[in-house]
Parts: structure tokens; C-alpha cells; sequence
């Protein structure tokens, strides 16, 4: 399997190179709008522990909203089940940044993978801290995840996110007046958009993502959740992971993924691999336009899609 894996990321990193519609990269973050379009890089990590990278696959980017993976994971932790009561399971149907279900549903949003939901779980990390001590926690389980201490935030998008998050903000206004977010505003903020400024390469991620392809487990053995909750975590990928085009997802790439607007995307084949793409720019729904067409050749080629028989896998 390792040499045909080789043959078939160095295929899909010829074909991403020489892409013509690379998406469009985000532009209402002013310092994400400053990434060039024209890298590609995918990290393959597989259970029985290789790697196997292509392309840029060692160069930092923003992860954007694949923080809310693990920051989700920390708030299980924190809070279990009655997270719950918080934040629901459902796709939204909307866009990642939407306001729109919010009243309707009385400050509950869909899902913790919509910008509504990431901040519910984000007032959950702070725990009545402030936002320094709830980001040094999800640095620090990330670098334990990834086996990696090089992992840091860039301060610049941060602060630039700060300056221009105006749809954060009302959010996150207008789930405090449902009383759904529970410190200010400005801290609950503050440790949102450092999650999601926090810089890795795709090898870091894809290392960082093991534990949902191996049940829950690190591959040092240590255990980061239960199986029960790596199931849960990675359904919420697969039906949520995507936003508005998560069905789409499901249907061409067949495993459960989360994006972010930098360009990235973390899926993860249980029992298989744990696998990062990343490309800036992005197509209409805000998912990278080239590390979906990647993923989805690497799920064609291996027969990888979660919906394939066991043996076919
Ligand atoms: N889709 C994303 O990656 C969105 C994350 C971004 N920080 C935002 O809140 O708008």
C-alpha cells in the first residue's frame, strides 16, 4: 500500500500544480486575502504509522475554522454531554457565518462547526478564565496531538480578524442576549479568533488528526477521548464539516472533513488515515476549491470513501 499511496499523492500534486480555477482566496479577513493562490500541499497519515506527504506539505497556514475540531474536543472534555444543551447537531444549510436560524432557534446554533456554534464552545473553553489561558490549553493540546511543539498563532491575522469580525461579533451579541454566551463578548472573542489564527502545515495537522482515525486514541497509546466520542466527533464532520456544501462533500470525497477559510481541509478515514489538504483559494461555499478535487481523488483512488465496503478499503 505505501508505494501505490506514493504514486498516488505525487499524481494528485502534478494534477493540483497544474490547475487553472484555483478558487478565490478569502478576502474579508484583510491579512488571509494576502496568501498567494498558487500552493497546493496534502499530508497523508495512515494508521499503521506513515507518512506520506506532497507539495508544500511542510509550509504553514492558517487553519481557520479546522480549530473547531479541536476545540470541540476540549469542550466534550470539559462540559460532556450537556455541551449538548448548547449547541445542536444538525447540518445548518447556511453559511458558515450566518445569522439568519439564530432567532428562530433562540440563540442555539445548529452546530459547533458554524462560526454561531465555535463560539458557544469557545465561551465553554474559557471556563471563567481569560482568553490567554484557554489558548494556551488548545496550543498545548495541539502540540501533544501532533507531537510537535512548533506550533504558534500568527498575531497579525488575528489582530486583523479583531478589526474586521463584525459578523463574529453579532453572533456573539446576540447569543448573549439568549444567555447562550456566558462571558463578555470581547474575551469569548478574543479566544475565538486566536483558535482560529493558530498556524500549521499539513503534516502537523494530518499528525494532529490521528486520534479520530484511531478511535479516540493517540498513537503514543494514550487516550484523548472515548471511541463513543471519536464516532460522535467524526459524524459531526461528515453531516457538518462543510457548512452549506457539506452534502456535497459527503457525496464526492465520501469521509468525514472539516475546512477552513485559509485553505485547509482535515479528513479523516477511520481506522485508515488521518489526512491534510491545504490550497488557499476557495470555491463559493468557502471549502478549498483544489483540496476538494484532491481529496476527492485520493478518496477514488484508494476507495477510501467510508461508504465502500471494509474489504474494498
Ligand atoms: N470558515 C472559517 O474558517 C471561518 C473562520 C473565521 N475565523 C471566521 O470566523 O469567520
Amino acid at each position: 500500500m505505501a508505494d501505490d499511496l506514493t504514486d498516488i499523492v505525487a499524481d494528485i500534486v502534478a494534477t493540483m500544480q497544474g490547475a487553472q480555477d484555483r478558487g478565490r482566496v478569502a478576502h474579508y479577513i484583510p491579512e488571509l486575502a494576502k496568501v498567494a493562490p498558487h500552493h497546493f500541499g496534502i499530508a497523508v497519515a495512515t494508521a499503521d504509522g506513515q507518512m506520506v506527504t506532497g507539495g508544500e506539505a511542510d509550509l504553514r497556514f492558517s487553519i481557520q475554522s479546522i480549530s473547531k475540531v479541536f476545540a470541540l474536543t476540549l469542550a466534550l472534555g470539559k462540559v460532556g454531554d450537556q455541551l449538548w444543551d448548547r449547541v445542536g447537531r444538525e447540518p445548518s444549510g447556511t453559511a458558515f457565518n450566518s445569522i439568519v436560524q439564530l432567532e428562530h432557534e433562540q440563540g442555539i446554533p445548529r452546530n459547533p462547526f458554524i462560526n454561531a456554534g465555535a463560539i458557544v464552545v469557545a465561551d465553554v473553553n474559557l471556563s471563567g478564565h481569560q482568553p490567554r489561558v484557554a489558548i494556551g490549553e488548545m496550543l498545548r493540546f495541539l502540540r501533544y496531538l501532533a507531537g510537535d511543539d512548533d506550533i504558534a498563532i500568527n498575531e497579525a491575522v488575528a489582530a486583523s480578524e479583531t478589526a474586521s469580525g463584525f459578523r463574529n461579533m453579532a453572533l456573539a451579541n446576540y447569543m448573549r442576549a439568549f444567555d447562550n454566551v456566558r462571558h463578555p463578548v470581547e474575551l469569548v472573542l478574543g479566544a475565538y479568533f486566536h483558535q482560529c489564527a493558530i498556524e500549521m502545515s499539513c503534516r502537523q495537522l494530518a499528525l494532529a488528526g490521528r486520534y479520530l482515525m484511531l478511535d479516540g486514541r493517540h498513537p503514543d497509546g494514550g487516550r484523548v477521548v472515548s471511541p463513543r466520542r471519536a464516532r460522535r466527533i467524526n459524524a459531526l464532520m461528515l453531516t457538518c464539516g462543510h457548512y452549506d456544501a457539506s452534502g456535497d462533500f459527503a457525496f464526492r470525497v465520501g469521509m468525514p472533513g472539516k475546512s477552513g477559510v485559509g485553505g485547509g481541509i482535515l479528513a479523516i478515514v477511520p481506522g485508515r488515515a488521518s489526512i491534510a489538504v491545504w490550497s488557499p483559494g476557495l470555491n463559493a461555499s468557502g471549502n478549498s476549491q483544489l483540496g476538494t478535487l484532491a481529496l476527492e481523488e485520493l478518496s477514488s483512488r484508494t476507495g477510501w470513501s467510508i461508504f465502500s465496503p471494509p474489504v474494498a478499503r
